[in-house]
Protein backbone atom coordinates (compact mmCIF):
# COMPACT_ATOMS: atom_id res chain seq x y z
CA UNK A 1 0.00 0.00 0.00
CA UNK A 2 1.53 3.43 -1.36
CA UNK A 3 -0.31 6.62 1.00
CA UNK A 4 0.30 9.52 -0.98
CA UNK A 5 -0.05 12.73 0.76
CA UNK A 6 -0.45 15.99 -1.53
CA UNK A 7 -1.03 19.90 -0.84
CA UNK A 8 0.32 23.32 -1.78
CA UNK A 9 3.81 24.33 0.68
CA UNK A 10 3.33 24.49 3.97
CA UNK A 11 0.25 22.53 4.08
CA UNK A 12 2.37 19.95 6.20
CA UNK A 13 3.25 17.02 3.86
CA UNK A 14 6.44 16.51 5.61
CA UNK A 15 5.20 16.96 9.17
CA UNK A 16 2.07 15.11 8.81
CA UNK A 17 4.48 11.97 6.97
CA UNK A 18 6.92 11.94 9.74
CA UNK A 19 4.04 11.59 12.03
CA UNK A 20 2.07 8.68 9.91
CA UNK A 21 4.86 7.15 9.05
CA UNK A 22 5.42 6.45 13.11
CA UNK A 23 2.20 5.85 13.96
CA UNK A 24 1.74 2.78 10.71
CA UNK A 25 4.89 1.86 11.04
CA UNK A 26 5.60 2.58 7.71
CA UNK A 27 8.66 4.20 5.89
CA UNK A 28 8.32 7.61 4.90
CA UNK A 29 9.92 8.98 1.52
CA UNK A 30 9.26 12.96 1.26
CA UNK A 31 10.02 13.81 -2.56
CA UNK A 32 11.75 16.91 -1.71
CA UNK A 33 14.11 14.92 0.31
CA UNK A 34 14.76 12.47 -2.25
CA UNK A 35 15.02 14.66 -5.11
CA UNK A 36 18.29 16.87 -3.05
CA UNK A 37 19.47 13.72 -1.79
CA UNK A 38 19.82 12.24 -5.74
CA UNK A 39 20.86 15.61 -7.29
CA UNK A 40 23.24 16.35 -4.55
CA UNK A 41 21.44 20.06 -4.00
CA UNK A 42 19.20 21.49 -2.37
CA UNK A 43 15.41 22.60 -3.77
CA UNK A 44 16.75 25.95 -3.55
CA UNK A 45 19.79 25.06 -5.70
CA UNK A 46 18.26 23.53 -8.39
CA UNK A 47 15.88 26.14 -9.32
CA UNK A 48 18.57 28.58 -9.54
CA UNK A 49 21.44 26.92 -11.25
CA UNK A 50 18.92 24.40 -13.80
CA UNK A 51 15.92 26.24 -13.16
CA UNK A 52 12.15 25.53 -12.60
CA UNK A 53 11.85 23.07 -15.93
CA UNK A 54 14.65 21.01 -15.32
CA UNK A 55 13.44 20.66 -11.56
CA UNK A 56 10.07 19.41 -13.07
CA UNK A 57 11.46 16.76 -15.11
CA UNK A 58 13.41 15.32 -12.10
CA UNK A 59 10.67 15.45 -10.13
CA UNK A 60 8.44 13.18 -12.51
CA UNK A 61 11.41 11.01 -13.07
CA UNK A 62 12.09 10.77 -9.50
CA UNK A 63 8.24 10.53 -8.83
CA UNK A 64 8.08 7.67 -10.87
CA UNK A 65 11.28 5.68 -9.53
CA UNK A 66 9.35 5.80 -6.21
CA UNK A 67 6.08 4.55 -7.22
CA UNK A 68 8.13 1.67 -9.13
CA UNK A 69 9.71 0.26 -6.06
CA UNK A 70 6.36 -1.04 -5.26
CA UNK A 71 7.19 -1.21 -1.53
CA UNK A 72 4.68 0.08 1.33
CA UNK A 73 5.85 3.72 1.77
CA UNK A 74 4.14 7.02 2.70
CA UNK A 75 4.81 9.69 -0.02
CA UNK A 76 4.71 13.22 0.75
CA UNK A 77 4.83 15.18 -2.61
CA UNK A 78 6.31 18.51 -3.60
CA UNK A 79 3.48 21.25 -3.21
CA UNK A 80 3.83 21.26 -7.14
CA UNK A 81 4.33 17.56 -8.03
CA UNK A 82 0.42 17.05 -8.74
CA UNK A 83 0.34 19.77 -11.25
CA UNK A 84 3.01 18.84 -13.57
CA UNK A 85 3.82 16.18 -16.22
CA UNK A 86 0.49 14.11 -15.63
CA UNK A 87 1.59 12.98 -12.35
CA UNK A 88 -1.72 12.83 -10.63
CA UNK A 89 -2.74 9.77 -13.45
CA UNK A 90 0.72 8.23 -12.49
CA UNK A 91 -0.13 8.62 -9.15
CA UNK A 92 -3.78 6.95 -9.40
CA UNK A 93 -1.68 3.98 -11.29
CA UNK A 94 -0.21 3.01 -8.59
CA UNK A 95 -2.52 3.88 -5.69
CA UNK A 96 -6.25 5.24 -4.21
CA UNK A 97 -5.09 6.04 -0.57
CA UNK A 98 -4.16 9.56 -1.88
CA UNK A 99 -4.83 12.75 0.38
CA UNK A 100 -4.61 15.88 -0.37
CA UNK A 101 -3.79 18.73 2.78
CA UNK A 102 -6.54 21.10 2.46
CA UNK A 103 -5.24 24.27 4.29
CA UNK A 104 -6.61 27.84 3.47
CA UNK A 105 -4.54 30.99 2.67
CA UNK A 106 -4.69 32.72 5.71
CA UNK A 107 -2.88 29.85 7.08
CA UNK A 108 -0.46 29.16 4.43
CA UNK A 109 0.73 32.27 4.72
CA UNK A 110 1.49 32.37 8.77
CA UNK A 111 3.53 29.19 8.40
CA UNK A 112 5.86 30.37 5.62
CA UNK A 113 6.28 33.83 6.53
CA UNK A 114 9.46 33.18 8.85
CA UNK A 115 10.66 30.46 6.11
CA UNK A 116 10.60 31.82 2.54
CA UNK A 117 13.73 31.56 1.93
CA UNK A 118 13.71 27.78 1.65
CA UNK A 119 10.31 27.78 -1.04
CA UNK A 120 12.20 29.59 -4.39
CA UNK A 121 8.58 30.07 -5.57
CA UNK A 122 7.70 32.53 -3.33
CA UNK A 123 11.12 33.92 -1.85
CA UNK A 124 11.03 36.84 -4.09
CA UNK A 125 7.63 37.80 -3.21
CA UNK A 126 6.90 40.63 -0.51
CA UNK A 127 4.79 39.68 2.65
CA UNK A 128 2.49 41.99 1.14
CA UNK A 129 1.62 40.75 -2.13
CA UNK A 130 2.23 37.02 -0.90
CA UNK A 131 -2.11 36.73 -0.25
CA UNK A 132 -2.89 37.48 -3.97
CA UNK A 133 0.06 35.15 -4.90
CA UNK A 134 -0.78 32.27 -3.03
CA UNK A 135 -4.50 33.15 -3.73
CA UNK A 136 -3.98 32.44 -7.74
CA UNK A 137 -1.72 30.01 -6.97
CA UNK A 138 -3.45 27.83 -5.24
CA UNK A 139 -6.64 28.81 -7.78
CA UNK A 140 -4.71 27.38 -10.22
CA UNK A 141 -3.96 24.00 -8.53
CA UNK A 142 -6.95 22.89 -6.94
CA UNK A 143 -8.23 21.21 -9.83
CA UNK A 144 -5.28 18.62 -9.60
CA UNK A 145 -5.35 18.70 -5.83
CA UNK A 146 -8.78 18.09 -6.13
CA UNK A 147 -8.17 14.58 -7.92
CA UNK A 148 -7.04 13.89 -4.70
CA UNK A 149 -9.27 10.50 -3.16
CA UNK A 150 -9.35 12.14 -0.09
CA UNK A 151 -9.64 15.74 1.44
CA UNK A 152 -8.45 16.43 4.52
CA UNK A 153 -8.55 20.07 5.80
CA UNK A 154 -5.92 21.25 8.08
CA UNK A 155 -6.44 24.90 9.51
CA UNK A 156 -6.61 24.79 13.48
CA UNK A 157 -6.00 21.18 14.11
CA UNK A 158 -2.38 19.70 15.24
CA UNK A 159 -0.65 17.53 13.22
CA UNK A 160 -1.18 14.19 15.66
CA UNK A 161 -5.28 15.35 15.01
CA UNK A 162 -4.34 15.20 11.07
CA UNK A 163 -2.55 12.14 11.58
CA UNK A 164 -5.76 10.15 13.31
CA UNK A 165 -8.35 11.44 10.35
CA UNK A 166 -5.91 9.96 7.74
CA UNK A 167 -6.24 6.95 10.09
CA UNK A 168 -9.80 6.75 10.08
CA UNK A 169 -10.15 7.31 6.10
CA UNK A 170 -7.85 4.35 5.66
CA UNK A 171 -9.84 1.89 7.57
N1 LIG B 1 -1.27 21.26 11.36
C1 LIG B 1 -0.32 22.17 11.54
N2 LIG B 1 -0.51 23.17 12.42
C2 LIG B 1 0.44 24.13 12.60
N3 LIG B 1 1.63 24.18 11.96
C3 LIG B 1 1.87 23.22 11.08
C4 LIG B 1 0.93 22.16 10.81
N4 LIG B 1 1.46 21.34 9.88
C5 LIG B 1 2.66 21.87 9.56
N5 LIG B 1 2.92 22.97 10.28
C6 LIG B 1 4.13 23.83 10.20
O1 LIG B 1 4.09 24.49 8.94
C7 LIG B 1 5.38 24.52 8.35
C8 LIG B 1 5.35 23.79 7.00
O2 LIG B 1 5.11 22.39 7.22
P1 LIG B 1 5.73 21.28 6.25
O3 LIG B 1 7.16 21.58 5.98
O4 LIG B 1 5.39 19.96 6.85
O5 LIG B 1 4.87 21.56 4.94
P2 LIG B 1 5.03 20.94 3.48
O6 LIG B 1 3.64 20.72 3.03
O7 LIG B 1 5.94 19.77 3.53
O8 LIG B 1 5.67 22.15 2.66
P3 LIG B 1 6.60 22.11 1.32
O9 LIG B 1 5.69 21.90 0.15
O10 LIG B 1 7.18 23.47 1.25
O11 LIG B 1 7.58 21.02 1.48
C9 LIG B 1 6.34 23.88 9.37
O12 LIG B 1 6.93 24.90 10.14
C10 LIG B 1 5.42 23.01 10.20
O13 LIG B 1 5.90 22.81 11.50
O1 LIG C 1 4.82 24.33 -4.79
C1 LIG C 1 5.81 24.05 -5.49
O2 LIG C 1 5.80 24.14 -6.75
C2 LIG C 1 7.03 23.57 -4.82
C3 LIG C 1 6.96 23.13 -3.52
C4 LIG C 1 8.10 22.50 -2.81
O3 LIG C 1 7.64 21.36 -2.08
C5 LIG C 1 9.23 22.11 -3.76
O4 LIG C 1 8.93 20.93 -4.47
C6 LIG C 1 9.54 23.22 -4.72
O5 LIG C 1 9.96 24.34 -3.96
C7 LIG C 1 8.31 23.59 -5.57
MG1 LIG D 1 7.69 19.28 2.45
Amino acid sequence: MTIVLLGYMASGKTAVSKLLGTALEMPVIDLDNYIEQKEEKTIAEIFETQGEIYFRMKEHQYLKEVLEMQTDIILSLGGGTPCYANNMNLIHEYTIDTFYLQTSIKEIISRVKDEKSKRPLIRNISDEDLPEFIGKHLFERNVFYQQATHNVVTDCKTVEEIVAEIKKLLN
